[in-house]
This record gives structure tokens, sequence and C-alpha cells, in this order.
């Protein structure tokens, strides 16, 4: 059986679970016949509107059996056939595909402002208490506020910088961890550190003025991570056979209930714990003489930051405490998964191109030396590294497909899309999209060096989308840009890897793998596209002496 990814962002489309709630839609058709011209007459689409082409749908179910997942990869196949902007049901849910550089700028620029809500499934509302968070709320005055502060300070690139030395002590506690194993050649599942490393990283950035503020609270917050990941890339009957509504054939809104519970219970500890934290260092600062603050030197994580808003009587919105809750959740779902799925990539990648892996190293030799460890300072001066990792993210985008509904009628290359409808850009797709690149499937970082090298990942070049682009794009890419390069330099710098097991490619065609020796580069499933099977690697110490970490 094709093992299921767990690992989210939730900002693509729902893929886990897919296979079997389409089974049991299947057993359900015969007795819902009754239903079905009432729902086909109900989400028939206006007579005036032109859509963009279709394949052939089935009744109730639209097009769900042709969307096999991953999904980007089956509507990159209905795109090439029925062309690059195609329409599509599923259920009675009217979806627009785009495959193209292109269209993804007329889409997420031109057309920006009518496709800046996220459509509203259960699972968005059962996590985003009702619109108080960030990431599903919809694009009105709350969101451009949390917007502003967003950029400007919780993920901006002061705050980003500020944080640095968490990033740096959780990447050095994973060198010391694999240099444990090293010594006994134990082989390591990377895919399960790297996971770590970046879920330690967003839950102490968000929420830790001290190392143990969230410590034994993280890994609480990676299982419910999780758990949110799986219901979030459940495919829910309920959100797209109006019949199912309200009746929670599959049982997933009562797990949604649970795990929002959960978690709500894990926010609210770490928020009190901060809370306390807080008012005794006031207690502490106004029984100093003179009553002066106490500059201690702490830097203040995202929730201080939230929670200095929330108490500010001049702030410009005042937040409530599902706000703050919100956040928090949408940056612990949304932040590390993606970064982890980008090193997992990067890493297979280079492993996979020892020529590649041979100039990353020389470059790395250079520019650090072989006396420390590569820090986040050193990242403008490795100009081939940053081009690996863009190299990795339009090959193996994260958030394979931007998500967005359209709050208006808009349109597109004559064709008419009709407010409501849910919108996928195809970034998969887009990254191959052969107008801009040459030989796409090919994993060439040089491409991105020299002149090329103008072509950014910030959203204005749209052949290369991998955060999005305009007033939804990815609010954490600043943060991200950092993080996975260094993790990525770290372990190369640090270790040679011997591929072991699973982790061995299988000679299935892409003619570069090859059994025993190379990774294979097999895609999961689920919201978020990394590899169907962990990293197993063992690393061998490169660097003698190791540098003190
Ligand atoms: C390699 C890592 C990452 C990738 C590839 C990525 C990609 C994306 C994409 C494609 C979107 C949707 C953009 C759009 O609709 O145009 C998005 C949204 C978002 N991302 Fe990321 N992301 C990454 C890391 C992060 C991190 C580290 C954080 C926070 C700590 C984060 C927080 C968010 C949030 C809150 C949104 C929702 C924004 C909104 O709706 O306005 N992401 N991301």
């Amino acid at each position: 059986m094709e093992e299921e990814s767990l690992i989210s962002h939730p900002f693509s489309v729902p893929t886990t679970l897919f296979t079997s709630a389409l089974l049991l839609l299947l057993l359900l058709l015969l007795s819902l016949l009754f239903f079905f011209f009432k729902a086909r007459a109900s989400s028939k689409p206006k007579a005036h509107y032109r859509l963009p082409p279709s394949p052939m749908g089935l009744p109730v179910v639209g097009h769900l059996h042709l969307l096999r997942a991953p999904i980007h990869r089956a509507l990159h196949r209905l795109t090439l056939r029925h062309g690059p902007l195609i329409h599509v049901r599923l259920g009675s849910t009217l979806c627009v595909a785009a495959a193209t550089a292109d269209l993804a700028r007329d889409l997420l620029k031109t057309h920006d402002a009518a496709f800046s809500d996220r459509p509203q499934t259960i699972a968005a509302r059962h996590f985003a208490y009702d619109s108080a968070a960030f990431a599903f709320a919809p694009y009105g005055p709350y969101y451009r506020f949390m917007r502003r502060l967003c950029m400007l300070e919780l993920l901006g690139s002061r705050t980003v910088d500020q944080l640095r030395p968490i990033r740096h002590a959780e990447v050095a506690a994973l060198l010391r961890t694999l240099l444990e194993k090293s010594k006994r050649r134990e082989p390591v599942n990377l895919s399960w550190e790297v996971i770590r490393l970046t879920n330690n990283e967003v839950t102490r950035m968000a929420a830790s003025t001290t190392s143990s503020a969230v410590g034994g609270e993280a890994e609480e917050a990676r299982e419910l991570v999780k758990q949110v990941a799986e219901l979030i890339g459940a495919f829910n009957l309920e959100d797209y056979i109006g019949f199912c509504r309200g009746w929670d054939p599959q049982g997933l809104s009562k797990r949604m209930r649970d795990v929002h519970a959960r978690f709500d219970g894990l926010l609210e500890r770490i928020i009190k714990g901060k809370e306390e934290a807080r008012r005794s260092k006031k207690k502490k600062n106004s029984n100093r003489e003179g009553g002066e603050e106490d500059d201690d030197g702490v830097v203040k994580d995202v929730l201080d930051i939230l929670l200095d808003v929330a108490e500010d009587e001049k702030a410009e919105m005042k937040l409530s405490r599902e706000n703050i809750k919100g956040f928090i959740m949408d940056i612990f779902t949304a932040g590390s998964d993606s970064s982890a799925a980008s090193i997992e990539w990067a890493l297979a990648e280079i492993l996979n191109h020892p020529r590649v892996l041979q100039k990353l190293r020389q470059e790395i030799d250079q520019v650090v030396g072989n006396g420390r460890i590569v820090d986040e300072t050193d990242l403008p001066n490795l100009p081939y590294l940053q081009a690996a990792v863009k190299e990795t993210l339009r090959l193996h985008p994260p958030a394979p497909i931007i998500h967005r509904q359209a709050t208006r009628d808009v349109t597109v290359e004559g064709y008419v899309i009709p407010a409501g409808t849910a919108l996928f850009v195809n970034v998969w797709s887009v990254g191959r999209d052969p107008k801009y690149w040459e030989d796409p499937s090919e994993f060439r970082p040089e491409r991105f060096v020299d002149d090329r090298a103008v072509v950014d990942m910030r959203g204005q070049h749209f052949q290369l989308i991998p955060f999005g682009s305009g007033r939804r794009g990815c609010p954490g890419m600043t943060l991200a840009l950092q993080a996975v390069p260094v993790a990525v330099a770290a372990l190369m710098q640090c270790f040679d890897w011997e591929v072991s097991g699973e982790s061995c490619g299988s000679n299935s065609g892409s003619g570069r793998e090859e059994k025993g020796t190379l990774v294979d580069m097999e895609e999961g499933i689920g919201l978020v596209s990394a590899r169907a099977h962990p990293l197993i690697l063992v690393p061998v110490p490169r660097l003698d002496p190791f540098p003190e970490i």
C-alpha cells in the first residue's frame, strides 16, 4: 500500500484519504441517485458562463475519479490533455486549475484582489477559530491588519534575525545527535530528524522566551500538527457532496473537534506559561529602583509580540485570545513541515548528483573553512547553495497547489470564472513550464547562476512561485529562506552520507536512480509534497577534527 505523507501545509488541496473516500462515495452512489438531479441542477453554472475546457465528468462525483493523489500530478496530466486552463468538479464544487507561468501571473497578479480568499472547507472552519485565525481568514480588515503585523513584526526580517540563535542551537543539537550516531555507524532516519529540527525551530520561535518554555510541549505540538495535517488533507465528503453536509459519514468532523480541543488545550498552556513569565518580569521591573525597565537581553518571540499588541489599548485592532491561538496554530502547522520537506528534497537531489555535491562542498569549504560550522550569516556568500535550494523548490514545491477562491466573477483568456469557484494554481506544473524552463525535469542549479540569478522566489517571477504570490503569498518565506539553506549546508559540510536500505533508488525510470547507490525520489501523498519514503542514511563525519558545536 502506498504510504501516506503525514506532513502538512494547510494551503494546498486535500489529498490524504482520497482513495478511501472515493470508494465510500461509489458505494453511496446507487442509493443517492434521487439526489443527483437535484444536486446537478443547483450546481450547474449559469448558462452565460463560458467556462474553460473540462474532461468528461460523471454524475454526482464530477471529476473526482480523475483526481487520484498526488493531485498536482493528476491535474498536470489533465492540463496537458485539455489545455493549461481547465475546469473540474469535485462533487458539486466548481474548480478551475491553471498550469502555466503566464496564467499564474494573470490569476495571482492581475486578478490578485479577486482571488484573495481561501475556500472555507469544514477543516478550515474547525481549525481556524471561526475565522479568528489568519491563514483562512477572509480578506477583510482583520486579515489586512494581521498581514501587516506579520510582515513588519511577527515574521518580518528583524524578528527572524533576532531569533537566529534559536535556529542555530537547534541545528547544533541535530549535528550532535548525528555525530553520536555516526560513531556507531548507525543508520539515521533523517526525515524524522529534519521534521524534529524544523518543528523545534518553529515552536521555539513562536512561543518560548527560554528553551524550556515549550520544550516538553514541542513533542505534543508535533503530534498534533500531524493530526491536523491528516484531517485538513482528508477528502471530506461533507465539503463536496451537498447531501452529506451535517451527516459526517467518515467521522472526520468528530475527529476534528477532538484534535482541535487538544490543540486548544496545548495553546492555552503555552499562553498561560508565557503570561505568567511576563507578569513576574513586570513585577521584577517594578521593584527596581526608579522603576526602570529591565532590558535583560531576552528577545521577544512571536507570542510576546502578539500579547503586546493584545495589551496595547491604542492598537488599531484589538486581538482576542482566539486570534492569538489561531495565529500560533497557523505557524505551527504551516511552518515546520514545508521547510522539512524542502530540506529533505534538497538533500536527496544533491546526493543523487555527485557533481552538484562536489561544487557545493567546494563553495562551503572555501567560504566557511573546516574550523567552524556554516551559519546563516554565511548565506549571502554561498550563491551555489542558494541556487541548489531554488532548483529544489522549482522541482519539488512543498505546497504544489496554491488554493484560492474567487470572490467575484473573473474573466481570464476569454473564459469566465464565476464567484465562489475554487482556484488551483499548479505550482508544480508552473515550475516545469517549457516556455520558461529548458529541460525542465533536470536538476541543474546552474540555471540560477550568473545572469539567470535574477529569477527569484519572492512572487514576481511567475515561473518560480513556491511561496505563492501577491496579497496571500507566504509570510514565512524570509524565515524559510534562512532555515532551509543553512540546514542543507550544515548537513553537507559536516557529513558524508551512505545511502542505506529503504532509501536506495529503484531504477524506476528516471534515468538517475541506480539500485544500491542513490536515493529514491518517489513522491508521497499529503498536503505537503514530501518524499514517499523516509530518508535513511548513515552519517560519516567529514571534518576532522569535528568543530566545536
Ligand atoms: C519552504 C517553506 C515554505 C513554503 C514552500 C511555503 C509555501 C507557501 C505557499 C505556497 C503558501 C500559499 C501562498 C499563496 O496563496 O499565494 C503559503 C502560505 C502561508 N505560509 Fe508558507 N511556506 C513555507 C514556509 C512557511 C513558514 C516557515 C511559515 C511560518 C512560520 C509559513 C506560514 C504561512 C502562512 C501563515 C500562510 C498563509 C498566508 C495567508 O493566507 O495569507 N510558511 N506558504
